[in-house]
């Protein structure tokens, strides 16, 4: 893993994109790389982590968090007015207050995380075009990549980015390759 994208005298770089079926474990693959990679003395991780709103037992909306910063906002929820994906309301005021920002920010950092790229994201030209930005810099990235979205960045992460899969088989083991590639490429 990871020296596809070394060229001659550029700096080191490696983008990773993991995607699979909803509930397989994508997110908790990327919190654990993130925990490994902050143990690192002086490395810096920017991007965004997302997670379940719950009340009850019931999923209400989905949270958005500055991983940089630990800013969060709601990114999208049932009780929302912005606009409608299935039962949730995307929240683009923190999807771009907090989310778009984080991203862009994460261009001063060593790794950009992003958790994730799919439809409610996707949503908001102003998050497109931070990614987009990360896309064309020399930056390393890990993204969660939604399984079916067809939007021509997705297309551009499939293309350009390392794809993983997750399963039930390879979940617990996938984040101790995927530091370990980092570390290698980064480190
Ligand atoms: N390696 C694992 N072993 C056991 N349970 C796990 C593992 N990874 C994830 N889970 C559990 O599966 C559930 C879904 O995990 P997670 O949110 O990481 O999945 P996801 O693929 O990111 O979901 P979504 O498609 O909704 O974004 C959580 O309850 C989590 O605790």
């Amino acid at each position: 893993m990871g020296n596809e994208n070394r060229k001659g005298k550029e700096k080191p770089m490696l983008r990773i994109a993991v995607t699979g079926s909803p509930g397989v474990g994508k997110s908790t693959v990327v919190t654990k790389v993130v925990e490994k990679l902050a143990e690192q003395p002086g490395f810096k991780i920017g991007g965004i982590q997302t997670a379940e709103i719950r009340k009850e037992g019931h999923r209400e909306g989905f949270s958005i968090m500055d991983l940089a910063t630990g800013k969060t906002g709601i990114l999208s929820h049932v009780k929302g007015s912005g606009p409608r994906l299935g039962k949730y309301h995307v929240n683009l005021e923190d999807l771009e207050r907090i989310g778009a920002s984080a991203v862009r920010d994460a261009l001063a950092c060593d790794l950009v995380v992003i958790d994730e790229i799919g439809p409610m994201e996707l949503i908001s030209g102003s998050f497109v075009s931070a990614v987009e930005e990360v896309l064309q810099s020399d930056k390393s990235a890990l993204a969660v990549l939604h399984r079916s979205s067809r939007h021509p960045l997705a297309q551009r992460i499939r293309k350009g980015f390392e794809l993983l899969t997750v399963d039930k088989e390879n979940r617990d083991e996938l984040p101790e390759k995927i530091s370990n590639g980092f570390l290698r490429e980064l480190g």
